[in-house]
């Protein structure tokens, strides 16, 4: 059964506050989008990748990505949209459907989740084999969360408490048999062309559509790059061996 993987990475890296798009941004000497397409190869699953790049950089990224992928799959890059939605969506529509029924699964991954190891993917494939239409991987909150109010000039008051024994932080890669992701993506396709009122994640767009997901267990590897600080904390994981 084929699995192909949109991987992300057409975004700008505004908040890391590099000269270079995130994708391309050096980790130990090897760009981002590299490493998450190494680590995705890695998993015997994962037959072929769609890479989304900023525009302008499409021969960069697909360079970056084929010197460090480690195994021999076809790797297709092609240009993202204006919110992480919309490249998903490019990257969808990129997918070549010959040979590849309805039920096959799609797994899509940030680039900024550089080193989600493939233990990780394994786990979220064998999760949408075992029937699962939507499958995304998760760590508990271990911060007390509160909801607050607008934001004053020195503060914002405090409306409550939230009970977080069942909220998770969600990550990527998110699994998905094409068809339902393929489907959930048209019906809210009106919304992605604005970060602001698009999706903040593909598991969201099922559940619109009155899709249960189904929630397996996450990775602290698959932390998500946002900041310099998080590309320290990246720097010494890889360091550690990861
Ligand atoms: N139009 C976009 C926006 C984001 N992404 C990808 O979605 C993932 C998650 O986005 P994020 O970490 O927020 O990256 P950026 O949008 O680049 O970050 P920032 O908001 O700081 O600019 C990243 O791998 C990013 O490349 C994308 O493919 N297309
Ligand atoms: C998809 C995601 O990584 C799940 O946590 C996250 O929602 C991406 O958010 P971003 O604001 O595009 O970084």
């Amino acid at each position: 059964m084929t699995c192909t993987v949109i991987l992300t990475a057409a975004g700008t890296g505004t908040r890391l506050g590099h000269a270079l798009p995130k994708a391309l941004v050096p980790l130990d000497g090897t760009p981002l989008v590299a490493h998450a397409a190494r680590r995705l190869a890695a998993a015997p699953s994962v037959d072929r990748l769609v890479v989304t790049a900023p525009a302008g950089y499409v021969d960069d990224v697909r360079r970056a990505v084929e010197a460090h992928l480690g195994r021999d799959i076809p790797v297709l890059v092609v240009p993202g949209g204006a919110s992480r939605q919309e490249s998903v969506a490019r990257g969808l529509a990129a997918i070549d459907l010959e040979g590849v029924a309805d039920d096959e699964v799609v797994l899509v991954h940030d680039a900024a989740r550089s080193l989600a190891p493939a233990d990780l993917v394994e786990r979220v494939v064998a999760a949408v084999h075992a029937g699962h239409p939507g499958v995304i991987p998760v760590l508990p909150v271990t911060d007390t969360v509160k909801r607050v109010g607008p934001d004053e000039p020195d503060g914002a008051p405090v409306v409550a408490t939230v009970p977080r024994g069942d909220l998770r932080r969600v990550q990527t890669p998110q699994g998905f048999r094409r068809d339902v992701l393929l489907a959930a993506h048209a019906a809210q396709s009106a919304l992605a062309g604005d970060e602001a009122t698009a999706a903040t994640d593909d598991a969201a767009l099922l559940e619109a559509a009155g899709h249960e997901v189904w929630a397996v267990a996450g990775d602290e590897l698959a932390m998500k790059i946002t900041t310099r600080r998080d590309l320290a904390v990246a720097a010494v994981l890889t360091e550690e061996g990861a």
